[in-house]
C-alpha cells in the first residue's frame, strides 16, 4: 500500500524526470498559486464529506488534500523532513 513516505518519493522523482502525461508535472508546471488552491478546494471537500458524507468518501477526500500538499511541498522545495521537525 502506498503511504505518505512513498507518495512523496514518487512525486519528487516525477518533478526530476517529468515524465508525460504526468498530472503532477502538469500541477507543478501552474505554480504555487494554483496549486495552493487545489489545497484549498481539497480541504473544503474534506469538511463538507466529513460533514455530510461516508467515512469512505471522507478518507478518500483526505487523500486527496494530502496529495496536493505534497504537491505544494515539492512545488516550494520542501522536505518530509523540513515538516516532520515542526510536528
Ligand atoms: N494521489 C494522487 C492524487 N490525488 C488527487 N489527485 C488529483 O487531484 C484531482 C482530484 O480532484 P477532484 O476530485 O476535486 O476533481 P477535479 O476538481 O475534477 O480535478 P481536476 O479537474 O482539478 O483535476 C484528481 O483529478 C487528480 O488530478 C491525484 N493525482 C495523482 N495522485 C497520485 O500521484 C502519483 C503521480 O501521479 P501523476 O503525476 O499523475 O503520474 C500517482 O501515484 C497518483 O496515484
Amino acid at each position: 500500500m502506498k503511504t505518505f513516505e512513498t507518495l512523496f518519493a514518487e512525486l519528487t522523482e516525477k518533478a526530476e524526470t517529468r515524465p508525460a502525461g504526468s498530472g503532477t508535472v502538469a500541477q507543478l508546471d501552474a505554480g504555487v498559486h494554483a496549486i495552493g488552491k487545489k489545497v484549498v478546494e481539497e480541504a473544503a471537500e474534506v469538511w463538507m464529506a466529513a460533514e455530510y458524507q461516508s467515512d469512505k468518501e471522507t478518507a478518500e477526500e483526505i487523500s486527496q488534500l494530502l496529495y496536493h500538499l505534497q504537491v505544494l511541498m515539492v512545488a516550494k522545495g520542501l522536505t518530509l523532513e523540513d515538516v516532520y521537525t515542526h510536528l
